[in-house]
């Protein structure tokens, strides 16, 4: 049995960035921009008037009585000039006039025909914003998973398409004879494929494409059917079949097709019976059948070979830290995801760890929201240790 540590190194080996495509604005929402966008112009593009009022020159103190001259609004430059007593009647947005180099707010104004006069303790400030205040033109956004305010800021640079890197397509494989999908009527001795619906969802929050494959039975012959039809995927994901029982057939029949195997079995709790490699030049991932063990392992393993070929910086899961709100005992010789609540703290978050552990409660994993991180062979923390856990 290898670590964690290593079955991630070994997994992330398998999984190398995808190619790239381009894609619109609108639709870029969350993909992996992996080259950097340069903007195209200043943005503002001409110094701009912030509020609305009006232009001036010079001093213009209050007192002053000046004659307003045209006007300016937003995508409606005045093409003249301010000069010494005159003003420009602006509004937010509007470029601002050549002469002028402040902005008195109409609050600020005594208005009767075309002229104003500036009140009494009228605010000093220029209200103008420079060209280039937010960005210059060649300014550049690093590659990124594009998040709505990336958007906005893409879009006044004048970029309407964004090279991605393609979506990963995932092939899903349930096995077993007892599995039905739901709706179906299962027999007394069956149960319904659930962790399939987990592991889809996951996979595709991370920005992959997930597809869900015909359920494998356990023969030799049906379970190479469907692993051949998943071989045009970008990553295959297997779900039980993977442990030593005579019945437990991934790791034979894959073989038997030619898997390169990274690895099976680590030190992991849940988790044990894990596989990866490389089946046909696929990247492939033998997850365990029981359900809490399939997802915790999608969390561990799967979405960070998703951000890998996303091209993602970091793909790696990122422990937090939180302060045990009870005691635990010593743990085995596994690493063990346990599943926690947390909880506000003072400083740190508090995280307690259900009583009950067994990997097929998906009830108890419904209510979790942390994975509760047990170094293999630590010794029994008292509460208010300081641990590491995963958000779930
Ligand atoms: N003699 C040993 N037995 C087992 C060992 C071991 O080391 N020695 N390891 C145990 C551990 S740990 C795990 S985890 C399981 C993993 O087994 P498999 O990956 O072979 O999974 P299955 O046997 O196919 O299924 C286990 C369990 O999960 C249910 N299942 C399977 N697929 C689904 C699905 N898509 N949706 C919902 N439930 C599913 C299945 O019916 C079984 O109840 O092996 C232990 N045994
Ligand atoms: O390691 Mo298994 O994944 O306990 O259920």
């Amino acid at each position: 049995m290898i670590s964690v540590e290593e079955a991630l190194a070994r997994v992330l080996a398998l999984a190398a960035p995808l190619g790239a495509e381009s894609v619109p604005l609108a639709r870029a929402a969350g993909r992996a921009m992996c080259a950097p966008a340069v903007a195209g112009r200043d943005q503002p593009p001409f110094a701009a008037s912030a509020m609305d009022g009006y232009a001036v020159a010079g001093d213009a103190p209050e007192g002053a009585s000046l004659s307003v001259v045209g006007m300016a609004a937003a995508g409606h430059a005045f093409a003249g000039a301010v000069g010494p007593g005159q003003a420009v009647r602006i509004f937010t947005g509007a470029p601002l006039p050549a002469g002028a180099n402040r902005v008195v707010i109409q609050e600020d104004v005594l208005a009767a025909g075309d002229r104003i006069t500036i009140r009494a303790n009228a605010d000093t400030g220029t209200n103008i914003r420079p060209q280039g205040q937010d960005f210059r033109a060649g300014a550049s956004l690093s590659p990124r998973r594009l998040r709505p305010n990336d958007l906005a800021l893409l879009a006044a640079m004048n970029v309407a398409a964004v090279p991605v890197t393609r979506r990963p397509v995932v092939a899903l494989i349930a096995t077993g004879d007892e599995l039905v999908m739901p709706g179906e009527d299962p027999r007394p001795d069956q149960i319904i494929a659930s962790n399939t619906f987990a592991l889809k969802a996951l996979a595709e929050a991370e920005g992959a494409e997930a597809r869900l494959l015909p359920i494998a039975r356990d023969t030799g012959a049906e379970l190479e059917a469907v692993l051949t039809l998943a071989l045009d995927a970008d990553l295959i994901v297997t779900i039980g079949g993977a442990s030593v029982g005579d019945h437990d057939l991934v790791e034979r029949v894959a073989g038997k097709m030619g898997l390169e195997r990274a690895f099976y079995k680590i030190a992991m709790r849940p988790g044990k019976p894990l596989m990866a490699g490389r089946l046909r030049g696929v990247p492939m991932l033998g997850l365990p059948g029981n359900p809490v063990s399939s997802i915790v392992c999608a969390h561990l393993f799967l979405l960070p070979m998703i951000r890998a070929m996303l091209g993602l910086a970091g793909p790696a899961p990122v422990p937090r830290r939180a302060t045990l709100a009870c005691d635990v005992p010593a743990n085995g010789p596994r690493t063990h995801y346990m599943r926690a609540r947390l909880a506000p703290g003072d400083g740190l978050p508090g995280i307690t760890p259900f009583d009950r552990q067994d990997s097929a409660l998906l009830s108890i994993l419904t209510e979790a929201d942390a994975l509760l991180i047990r170094p293999l062979g630590d010794g029994p923390r008292p509460a208010g240790h300081v641990v590491d856990y995963l958000p779930l």
